[in-house]
């Protein structure tokens, strides 16, 4: 028998290994085997990266966060790791064999005025900051998530086809990093045109002898999130209780509301449709006329972004029933690729699903879409090929 319970704690703490009360720095250290996925974002100084590092900062799946762009990273990572969030806690005990202590009796000794780094393992977040080409391998070796939002933003009058010419080789060097460092991560692309950089990843995955379908995905959740926001100001209805499937691609009319598929169930006139439509596919261009010449979606996109990578992250940890729509390599049209909705799992997108019935107005809109993807697909892929 105990004779008390702080007798109890010191005789378990006798077991642990530092048996002290100092947390040794390397036992801080989130690492190999530490709760948490190891995250890398590219292009994390720019005006979606760093609300994307922000908020990847304050996800309890992550244990280290790799902020990499040719400019200003060091300022961003320092700035970043000050936020005291998301110190993951773990306990690492070395009972002796026999000694029948549950989790609950410990967590019992805590909270009757023990510290509780007494006995536990404390793998603290680690935020690293890499600038320049020659840190890009560092930044990406081991990592299991890869999120690129580098790359120029659109000016008002500019297409995102337009951004082509200078995206297209950031994403090609970029995406040579991952083949090289991290063929196994799962690669979520933001740089536009995403209708053409996801080709290109794929080719320079394929020509590396690492590409996985499963794993690159096109992130086109903010088309998702706006349409979530303009149907639930029409309906009256809280955005977070509605979920519009948003298919096809990421620019103009490519990008397509099934506006027949809206959860909860409701229908709407042709006018609200036409609206709807319209709002949702050009909703990239409000925001860029409204900034004037000083980019494009920043923080609903780093929202966005920030939402899809948990929602991977959950996927890798195993979650049951973890769906959003994506831009994948796909078979629900005869294109090489599409946007719909995807299951995600430990494989990345395990399952593309099936566009579901369509209306007149839906099929009319699919087939412009498609005219336009093939094009914007081939042009990437000959990017590499060619
Ligand atoms: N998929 C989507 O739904 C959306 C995509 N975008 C796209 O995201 C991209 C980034 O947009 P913003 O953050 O607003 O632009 P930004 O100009 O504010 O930031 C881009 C960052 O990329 C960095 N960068 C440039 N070349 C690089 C390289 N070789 N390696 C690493 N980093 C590099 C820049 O230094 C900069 O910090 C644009 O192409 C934009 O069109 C924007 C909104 C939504
Ligand atoms: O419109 C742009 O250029 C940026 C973007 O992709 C979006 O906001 O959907």
């Amino acid at each position: 028998m105990e004779s008390s319970s702080s007798q109890r704690v010191a005789r378990i703490a006798a077991h642990l290994n530092p048996p002290n009360f100092e947390l040794r720095r390397e036992e801080c250290r989130a690492k190999g085997g530490a709760p948490g996925f190891k995250v890398a974002i590219l292009g994390a100084a720019g005006g979606i990266g760093q609300s994307l590092a922000l908020l990847m900062k304050m996800n309890p799946l992550v244990s280290v966060l790799h902020l990499y762009d040719v400019v200003n990273s060091p300022g961003v990572t320092a700035d970043i790791s000050h936020m005291d969030t998301t110190a993951v806690v773990m306990f690492f005990l070395q009972v002796k064999e026999g000694e029948n202590i549950t989790m609950l009796n410990l967590l019992y000794e805590c909270m009757h005025g023990l510290t509780l780094s007494y006995y536990c393992g404390v793998f603290i977040f680690q935020v690293r900051g890499f600038l320049g080409q020659p840190q890009l391998e560092a930044a990406l070796t081991g990592m299991d998530l890869v999120v690129i939002p580098a790359g120029v933003p659109r000016k008002p009058g500019m297409t995102r086809d337009d951004l082509f010419n200078i995206n297209a080789g950031i994403v090609r060097t970029l995406c040579e990093g991952v083949a090289k460092c991290c063929p196994n991560a799962v690669v979520n692309l933001i740089s536009n045109p995403v209708n053409s950089t996801v080709p290109i990843a794929a080719e320079v995955f394929k020509k590396a002898g690492t590409y996985n379908p499963k794993r690159l995905l096109g992130v086109t959740t903010l088309d998702v999130t706006r349409a979530n926001t303009f149907v639930g100001e029409v309906l009256g209805l809280d955005p977070k209780m509605v979920d519009v499937p948003v298919v096809g691609g990421h620019a103009g009319v490519t990008i397509l509301p099934l506006l027949s598929q809206v959860k909860p169930p409701c229908s709407f006139t042709p006018e609200e449709t036409e609206y709807l439509t319209k709002r949702i596919q050009d909703g990239g261009t409000e925001v860029v006329q409204a900034k004037a010449g000083a980019g494009s979606a920043t923080l609903s996109m780093a929202y966005a972004a920030a939402k899809f990578a948990d929602a991977c992250l959950r996927g890798l940890k195993g979650d049951a029933g973890v769906v959003e729509c994506a831009f994948v390599a796909s078979e629900v049209t005869e294109l090489p690729f599409f946007a719909s909705k995807v299951r995600l799992g430990r494989a990345g997108a395990e399952e593309v699903y099936q566009l579901g019935p369509l209306n007149e107005y839906e099929r009319i809109g699919l087939e412009k879409a498609k005219k336009e993807l093939a094009e914007s697909i081939q042009k990437g892929t000959n990017f590499i090929k060619k």
